[in-house]
């Protein structure tokens, strides 16, 4: 088999995240026999410096060409002020919206070598196993009208019904795969956007009566993850609700260098950690590679069906955990502090150990 990605690495981290998750990429293919073959464009704040744009219509176009997308991350300091359609973000907006990438998949998984570094109590997070469903081209991140002037600043929350129904209908056929439990999550009290869409999701849900639907105010969902995170099995929400929530999650994990994420489309994906271009740690090696390298795995389970690769990676990260390396932002006294290079060569020798083991290719992010 040949596959073809598109590589974007993008700002601050990015890069290092990306050289990471390349390193890790190349091992595992030459191990399932998988040919590769990369683009690499630049994009966000790195290709503004470099074409005065954050995003090429090259680089849309080896987008559009490839069979996924791993995008590092975008963004920085230097860009902030910057009018809206120069800005690195709006890069990855239009990508989005370009690939039609309207389903974005976070999970939060708890790995149990990590549990007592959490801010969270062990006896809380044991369990958490619940994975974000977010509405990725919709919603008041792209609604007209939108702007602002010196008196006022506006921004429109609008949602048609086809793309609640699309999103809907993924998150209930995964729940089948799951515990079979969804949570709608809204703001339906206030927002009248948000009683259309929990009303669309009720519709949906009557193709699928063996999953359990619950819905759930947006506010009452950020308290309840942190409360008692086992309650949730798949959250289905909006755009920018699932940003917020799924940041949320990133902490109960212990680190949002720990959250990969999946954004699909009918045709095409792309892969990118929930983190972003941390400018604070930039260029320093410390940066952990983990949410970039459970992304690639991602990729592997979700664009090329190879779960048992996608698996071992999940495993091996694991394992990496359970021997104690931690890079800066999840370590704890006791622990092996590393870089994120050296992060990446642990994750890759644990791989090669389990190679070599039995498994069934079961892969649970
Ligand atoms: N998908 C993306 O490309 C994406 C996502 C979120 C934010 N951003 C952009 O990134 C820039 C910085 O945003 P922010 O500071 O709000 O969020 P951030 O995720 O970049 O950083 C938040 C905090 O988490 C830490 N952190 C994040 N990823 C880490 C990792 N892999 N390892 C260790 N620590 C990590 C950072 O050091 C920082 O303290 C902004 O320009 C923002 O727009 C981009
Ligand atoms: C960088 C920004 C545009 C992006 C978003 O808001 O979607 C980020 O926060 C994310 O969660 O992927
Ligand atoms: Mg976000």
């Amino acid at each position: 088999m040949q596959i073809k990605i598109a590589v974007l690495p993008g700002d601050g981290i990015g890069p290092e995240v990306m050289r990471a998750a390349l390193k890790t990429l190349k091992h595992v293919a030459e191990k399932f026999q998988t040919e590769t073959q990369f683009s690499e464009n630049l994009i966000g704040g790195a290709s503004f410096e470099e074409f005065g744009t954050p995003l090429t219509e090259e680089t849309l176009k080896a987008c559009l060409e490839a069979d996924a997308v791993l995008l590092g991350a975008v963004g920085g300091y230097e860009w902030e002020n910057l009018p809206h359609h120069l800005k690195p973000e709006a890069a990855l907006l239009r990508l989005r919206k370009e690939l039609a990438l309207f389903t974005n998949i976070r999970p939060a998984k708890v790995y149990n070598a990590f549990i007592d570094s959490s801010s969270l109590k062990a006896e809380v997070l044991k369990g958490t196993d619940f994975v974000v469903f977010r509405e990725l081209t919709g919603g008041i991140y792209f609604g007209e009208p939108r702007g602002y002037d010196a008196n006022q600043g506006w921004n429109t929350m609008i949602y048609q019904r086809y793309e609640v129904e699309r999103i809907a209908r993924r998150a209930f056929e995964i729940a089948r795969q799951r515990k079979k439990r969804v949570t709608s999550v809204d703001k339906a009290n206030v927002l009248e956007v948000s009683q259309f869409w929990r009303e669309v999701v009720a519709d949906v849900h009557k193709a699928f009566p063996d999953v359990e639907l619950t819905n759930m105010y947006v506010d009452n969902a950020a308290m309840q993850i942190v409360r008692d995170p086992g309650q949730f099995d798949v959250i289905v929400t909006s755009n920018m609700f699932g940003d917020i929530l799924s940041d949320i999650a990133g902490m109960i994990t212990g680190s949002l260098g720990m959250l990969p994420s999946a954004s699909l489309g009918e045709k095409h994906a792309l892969y990118e950690p929930v983190h972003g271009s941390a400018p604070d740690i930039a260029g320093q090696n410390k940066a952990n590679p983990i949410a970039m390298i459970a992304s690639v795995a991602m990729m592997f389970a979700y664009s090329f069906q190879m779960t048992r690769a996608a698996e071992l990676i999940e495993r091996a990260i694991e394992k990496t955990l359970e021997l104690g390396y931690r890079t800066a932002d999840i370590y704890q006294a006791g622990n092996k502090l590393v870089s994120t290079d050296e992060m990446t060569e642990q994750i890759i020798y644990n791989f090669d150990v389990l190679y070599h083991e039995e498994g069934l290719g079961v892969f649970t992010l």
